[in-house]
């Protein structure tokens, strides 16, 4: 495995008007690996996830360094990036995601024409297999559908296909499975845990669920308030968390799952992770 970062973050700052939304924070994603930023309600996550996208809004001062793929591109916005820094990323809101009027198959297809230069056909035939390995059922009758013909569970498997189809090194999931019920964040989770990771693309995920992070991630880096707290083996923050805002975070999952816990004794003992 290569041993340079494919993002590497560091002293990160993020001011909008006279609020520091992020302080100074660092962290490394490795290549095929998958990370999260864990973190409260108004921690700074979601603009650390555009800064590292390029998608900043115009009046966000910015400052420190983000290098994806050993190139700097704090300063450069998405649309001006080198193909090789180039991030996909998936939302949360896969309805605004997607494009209202455009069937599934011509938005899948496009990543596959200009990315890959595919012809049409081979790019129809990359959407479907692609779908079908997310696990949707029919996905021939699926791509002619628009995006509001389909469940939210369909959906946001149609936004990672689109992700995976950009074959970037580097995906970044912003609170992917917040809005599904449990059921369809499993499935999601599931997509996401087999198309990531040590086949390729690795993830930034983002999120303030550790259960769905636990599900995921082999390593986290928790945020409050815009500055990194602790960081380092998701495992070992479950068992044993140093901070007193991880110690709350870890209670409080285990407060909720605790069928999970009971189980397997500790999130740690969730041993897909590791897998691709
Ligand atoms: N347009 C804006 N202008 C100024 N401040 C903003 C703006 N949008 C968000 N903020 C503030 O920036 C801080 C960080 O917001 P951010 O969206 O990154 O948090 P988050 O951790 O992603 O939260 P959530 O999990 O709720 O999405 C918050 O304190 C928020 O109030």
């Amino acid at each position: 495995m290569c041993s340079e970062p494919v993002l590497s973050v560091r002293d990160l700052c993020i001011q909008i008007g006279r609020q520091q939304v992020v302080d100074g924070l660092s962290f490394d994603v490795m290549p095929g690996e998958r990370a999260c930023l864990l973190g409260a309600s108004g921690s700074g996550k979601s603009f650390t996830a555009k800064a590292v996208l390029g998608l900043l809004p115009p009046n966000a001062q910015v400052s420190g360094s983000i290098r994806i793929q050993g190139q700097e591109a704090i300063a450069i916005p998405a649309a001006r990036r080198r193909a090789d820094t180039r991030v996909s990323m998936v939302f949360q809101d896969s309805l605004s995601a997607l494009n209202p009027l455009v069937s599934i198959g011509a938005q899948l297809r496009e990543p596959f024409s200009r990315h890959h230069g595919l012809s049409r056909k081979a790019a129809t035939h990359a959407a479907v297999s692609l779908l079908a390995a997310m696990g949707l059922p029919d996905p021939q009758r699926l791509i002619k559908r628009t995006p509001a013909e389909l469940s939210g569970g369909q959906r946001q498997r149609v936004c990672i296909a689109l992700a995976m189809a950009c074959k970037t090194s580097l995906m970044v999931a912003d609170e992917p499975t917040t809005a599904l019920d449990v059921v369809t964040q499993a499935q999601v989770l599931g997509a996401l845990r087999e198309h990531t990771g040590t086949s390729g693309t690795a993830m930034l995920f983002i999120t303030h669920d550790l259960h769905a992070a636990s599900q995921l991630c082999q390593r986290a880096v928790i945020i409050e308030r815009g500055v990194m707290i602790e960081s380092g083996d998701l495992d070992t923050l479950i068992t044993s968390p140093q901070h007193p805002f991880t110690q709350e975070l870890v209670a409080a999952a285990h407060s909720v799952q605790p069928s999970k816990l009971n189980a397997a004794d500790s999130f740690a003992s969730i041993d897909y992770r590791k897998s691709a």
